[in-house]
């Protein structure tokens, strides 16, 4: 299979460079799995992802998941085609499944502001699971000012744009195999 992988790639106008490669991200998502299949251990887990973001993530991490488990989908969308969040979280498709008493998952691709996490987390919780744990590919540390529980992150990463491996710039750049981050220049002569 060929992957979409370039060195530096435009996206509705501006430029992205490599930031983590395809064998980083695998690695790293490996060692994800083989944390959450044994913490899960005969507890058949369900895993939520949030789309869209997270549909790439999630295919890679639930498959290196070496135990019984689930998965439901729900849709959150806050940004819109812009690359700051307009700080309101629209509910677009909520979960299928029954989640009370269960183990839950919460996959995300990224944690910027922490809104959508800290929206999340309440919403999940008033369906009563025996419990919710988070895992995200990517935490822009210094961005999130809302309160959040995170206890699986891939990577930490700094306050720039990202996009590639399921992460969009006005819905286009999801089907990078990398992550791409915004030139820091550019980013700041905005
Ligand atoms: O921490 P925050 O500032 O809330 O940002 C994180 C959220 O933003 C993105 O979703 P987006 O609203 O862009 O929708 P998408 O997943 O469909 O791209 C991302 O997938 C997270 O859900
Ligand atoms: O840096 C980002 N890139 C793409 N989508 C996002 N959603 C929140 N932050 C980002």
């Amino acid at each position: 299979m060929s992957l979409y992988k370039p060195e530096t790639v435009q996206c509705n106008g501006e430029t992205f460079s490599i930031y983590l490669t395809e064998e980083e991200l695998e690695e790293r998502i490996a060692e994800l799995g083989k944390e959450l299949s044994e913490k899960y251990e005969g507890q058949n887990p369900i895993f939520i992802g949030v789309l869209n973001g997270a549909y790439i993530f999630l295919s890679d991490l639930m498959r290196s998941v070496e135990i019984p488990c689930e998965v439901d989908f729900l849709k959150l969308s806050s940004y819109g085609d812009e690359k700051v969040s307009s700080g309101e979280v629209t509910d677009l498709k909520d979960i299928d499944a029954d989640i009370e008493g269960r183990n839950v998952i919460l996959v995300e691709d990224i944690v910027d502001t922490g809104l959508s996490m800290n929206y999340l987390l309440d919403k999940l919780e008033k369906k009563n699971p025996e419990s919710i744990a988070t895992v995200t590919l990517l935490h822009k540390t210094e961005a999130t000012h809302h309160e959040v529980q995170l206890d699986y992150v891939g990577f930490k990463i700094p306050t720039l744009f990202v996009l590639g491996y399921g992460l969009d710039y006005a819905q286009e750049g999801r089907n990078l195999a990398q992550i791409y981050i915004l030139d820091e220049e550019d980013q700041e002569n905005e």
